[in-house]
């Protein structure tokens, strides 16, 4: 049997959630956190509206409709919205919630949630100037 091809279509949904954080590493000094992080090491926290996005590959003629809401609820709202990262989430007591860091806890949570392979990325917008992009990639680090 010869295989056919199939037009792969991405399908993105988004949400906003607030939270506040902080930045700052309990691997650095205080000083060395501040001179890295600047205003975001400010010890009381500051807060973002910020917009997370996933982007699934979909097989479009299969004309599938895949339940996209559900994941989102469960991957970003239930665990972020509304709350201070550092404190109320296990995962940031021991990393740094950047934005690069939430979007790898994002990733992670959606693949538990979703088929296998469709997850195509994570995006997370935490100011008009700051957006990450993950796929998922792994890199080698000395
Ligand atoms: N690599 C990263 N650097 C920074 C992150 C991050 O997630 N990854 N995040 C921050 C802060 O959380 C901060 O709140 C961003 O605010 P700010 O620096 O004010 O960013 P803006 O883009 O809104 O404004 P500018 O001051 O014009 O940059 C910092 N760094
Ligand atoms: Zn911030």
């Amino acid at each position: 049997m010869s295989p056919r091809s199939a037009r792969l279509a991405r399908l993105s949904r988004s949400v906003t959630f607030s939270a506040c954080h902080r930045l700052h590493s309990k691997s650095l000094s205080d000083e060395e956190n501040l001179k890295l992080f600047g205003k975001c090491n400010n010890p009381n926290g500051h807060g973002h509206n910020y917009k997370g996005r996933k982007v699934i590959s979909i097989l479009a003629p299969a004309g599938f409709v895949v339940v996209t809401v559900l994941s989102l609820q469960e991957a970003i709202m239930e665990p972020l919205d509304h709350k201070n990262l550092d404190k109320d989430v296990p995962y940031f007591s021991e990393v740094v919630s950047t934005t690069e860091n939430i979007a790898v806890f994002i990733w992670d949570s959606l693949q538990k949630l979703l088929p296998q392979g469709i997850l195509y990325k994570v995006e997370v917008q935490e100011t008009e100037q700051n957006v990450v992009v993950y796929k998922g990639e792994e890199t080698i680090v000395k």
